[in-house]
């Protein structure tokens, strides 16, 4: 793989690891950030997988303990964690969704485990940079100091950061990406780190024209039209017939929707409706009561208030269960079976997942939880036998 890398990619890689042989012959190499930029496909997954395998080899030297990290990989969301075998940010640093600032630090015993376990913690890769936030980036800051120690306000607890990813790809979910902060106070992007710009596309190498078009409907502006040449480049792409289980895009959810009930009904028998029921819990006695109106719109629950589903219908898990099992946000599955109650009333769904022994029980809203699902074993599932 070493071999293979181009230029840019090269001299990246000889740079970390000039700072590994340094840090191990205790030289006292100075921190460095480093922002690793390039259009989609210019290899920066590729180049950091290299670097973190070459540091992670020469950085065990530093540590006795073959359980404490030397070098960490992490992302901001579930699926791009798992095509790098990594964790999320979130995950991995124990900071929670809600996150506000001023930074709120971890209490004893976390931040002792993960003391444990990121004590010698050299270099830090973060991919997808372009989805992670302000604030998410000031209490990676903050974390680090804590595990770290530090006295000072060095950024990142003096740990070196390789910031990976692409502006011109997704923003942060509502909120501003890390090159339109403003503020002073929690500007740890600005002045910090130095730029590589990886520049060629070796996704489509061998089709150097499509590759930069593709460019160029990277970096045009909203309002700034195609070149006829582009469009009609683009246009000897489309197809008439296509696999309709191929994944769309489409900009709307009403779009989505009507997309996903045209195939439901196409593809299944019978079509099963599920109305959300909503719960309010007295505080007093802790009792739950149904309640007529549905809530969800009001306090922006993200559920829908109707869902159809059907035996053999694809399904899509939109949480991240276990990322390190390859349960995130993204992957597919397909209904395998769906039960009842006395009442007619959906009890439990059965999805099965495309990881051979893992199956997911999804039980639906009742008085006592709001949703849960869970991995079957392989000796629960044999219990089941074939429903
Ligand atoms: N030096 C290289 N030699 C051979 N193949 C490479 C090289 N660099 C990248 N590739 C291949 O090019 C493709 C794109 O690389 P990669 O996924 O790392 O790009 P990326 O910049 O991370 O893309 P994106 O922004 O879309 O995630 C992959 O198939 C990868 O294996």
């Amino acid at each position: 793989m070493l071999r293979s890398l181009n230029k840019l990619q090269m001299d990246v890689f000889y740079k970390v690891r000039e700072f590994c042989l340094n840090k191990i012959h205790r030289k006292n190499p100075e921190q460095f950030m480093l922002f690793l930029s390039g259009g989609a496909g210019t290899g920066k997954s590729y180049v950091i997988k290299s670097i973190y395998y070459e540091a992670n080899r020469l950085l065990s030297q530093i540590t006795d303990n073959p359980d404490e990290q030397t070098v960490l990989m992490m992302s901001p969301t579930g699926v791009s964690a798992m095509n790098l075998g990594c964790s999320t940010i979130h995950n991995s640093l124990k900071i929670r969704t809600d996150i506000k600032l001023p930074y709120v630090g971890l209490g004893l015993d976390k931040i002792n485990s993960l003391r444990a376990d990121l004590g010698h913690l050299q270099i830090l890769i973060i991919d997808e940079i372009s989805m992670v936030s302000p604030k998410l980036l000031c209490y990676i800051h903050g974390r680090l100091r804590q595990i770290k120690q530090c006295a000072d306000f060095t950024p990142f607890g003096n740990v070196c950061i390789i910031a990976v990813g692409d502006f011109y790809q997704l923003p942060p979910v509502k909120a501003k990406p890390l090159y339109r902060n403003t503020d002073d106070l929690t500007n740890l992007w600005q002045n910090n780190f130095k730029i590589v710009e990886l520049q060629d596309i070796m996704r489509q190498k061998d089709d150097l024209t499509f590759a930069q078009a593709l460019n160029r409907i990277r970096t045009r502006q909203k309002g700034e039209s195609l070149s006829p040449k582009d469009v009609s480049l683009f246009k000897t792409r489309e197809l008439e017939d296509y696999d309709e289980n191929v994944l769309h895009i489409f900009a709307t959810n009403a779009l989505v929707d009507e997309h996903n009930t045209k195939m439901l009904r196409k593809l299944c028998d019978r079509l099963i409706r599920i109305d959300a029921n909503d719960f309010s819990k007295d505080e007093r006695t802790g009792k739950m009561t149904k309640i007529n109106t549905i809530t969800s719109k009001d306090v922006d629950t993200c559920l829908s208030n109707v869902i159809n589903i059907a035996e053999g219908a694809r399904v899509l898990l939109t949480k991240n269960l276990d990322v390190s099992d390859g349960l995130c946000n993204g992957v597919f599955g397909y209904i395998r079976h769906i039960a009842f109650d006395n009442d007619e009333n959906v009890k439990l769904i059965y999805v099965e997942t495309p990881f051979p022994n893992d199956l997911l029980l999804v039980g639906v809203v009742g008085l006592d939880c709001w949703y849960w699902m869970q991995f079957l074993s392989p000796a629960f599932r044999r219990k089941l036998g074939d429903y």
